[in-house]
């Protein structure tokens, strides 16, 4: 379906919105009057230089942080702090050492007291999910860098959240890893119905996996332009070198040195 597709809902809406931090020195703009929004079921990714605001705008999102000015809402409620129905993956693991896999996954779950049999059930599921069912017992420090990360999407996902947020997930492994990230993440998306926005600073992952992507900017952190990536070219690593691809990145790469 075409993002522009009006029946499309907006599970995500970002309106007019705005945050200073306050230093010693300075009051620093990070984001001016941001608008953005994200469909259910959208792939959308924010790109741009270090300190545009990228992050700024994933933590706000997520209830970490709160804006100076407009808002956010997801399904139509304000975000006014952090919530089951926003899952969030980093980039540095955030996996409880002390847990197995299979507890990490349950993590949430047991907070909300999901019976016992329940809890093994959806972890059973998303194990699978992320090919890591012979791991349901094994200790982070035991699972290398992409491993970690597959269960910290398990973890987010057995929650039923409404939607992932997910800032950097790849950007410490290495590129065959992240390749197969990438792919393992499109899948969950497809299978899952995930709404996902992800954050980069790589052009060609941020191509490869959205429907729609926002460029931004630094000084002050804004959107400088909405790119909707036309179908046949995502999810396709063969098309790196071909004319269409090429000539969005360079869009992309003409608009971030402009
Ligand atoms: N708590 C804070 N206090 C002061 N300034 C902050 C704070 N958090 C972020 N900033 C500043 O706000 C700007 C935006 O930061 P943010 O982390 O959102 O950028 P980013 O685009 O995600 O960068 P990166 O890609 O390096 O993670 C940066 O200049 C950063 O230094």
């Amino acid at each position: 379906m075409s993002t522009s597709d009006k029946t499309r809902n907006r599970k995500i809406i970002v309106n007019s919105l705005s945050k200073s931090y306050v230093t010693k020195k300075e009051s620093f703009l990070a984001l001016d009057h941001v608008n953005a929004h994200i469909y259910e079921n959208e792939f959308v990714t924010l790109v741009g230089p270090s300190g545009c605001g990228k992050s700024t705008i994933l933590r706000i999102l997520a209830g970490l942080e709160d804006a100076s000015s407009g808002s956010a809402s997801i399904s139509g409620r304000e975000i006014e702090g952090p919530g089951a129905d926003r899952g969030v993956v980093f980039q540095s693991y955030t996996l409880f050492p002390w847990l197995s896999v299979r507890d990490n996954i349950e993590f949430g779950l047991s907070l909300r007291n999901v019976p016992r049999k329940k809890r093994k059930e959806i972890s059973d599921k998303y194990l699978e999910l992320v090919n890591l069912v012979n791991f349901a017992d094994t200790y982070p420090k035991q699972l290398s860098g992409g491993m970690k990360q597959r269960v910290a999407i398990a973890r987010a996902l057995a929650n039923s959240p409404e939607m992932l947020l997910m800032d950097e997930p790849f950007a410490a492994l290495d590129a065959q890893t992240r390749g197969d990230m990438q792919e393992l993440l499109l899948n969950i998306q497809k299978h899952e119905k995930a709404t996902i926005l992800f954050i980069t600073h790589d052009i060609e992952e941020a191509i490869f996996l959205s429907e729609r992507l926002y460029v931004m900017k630094s000084r002050p952190g804004r959107i400088v332009r909405e790119i909707e990536i036309p179908m046949e070219m995502r999810q396709n690593k063969e098309l790196k070198d071909s004319e269409p691809f090429i000539k969005i990145k360079k869009e992309i790469v003409d608009l971030l040195h402009s």
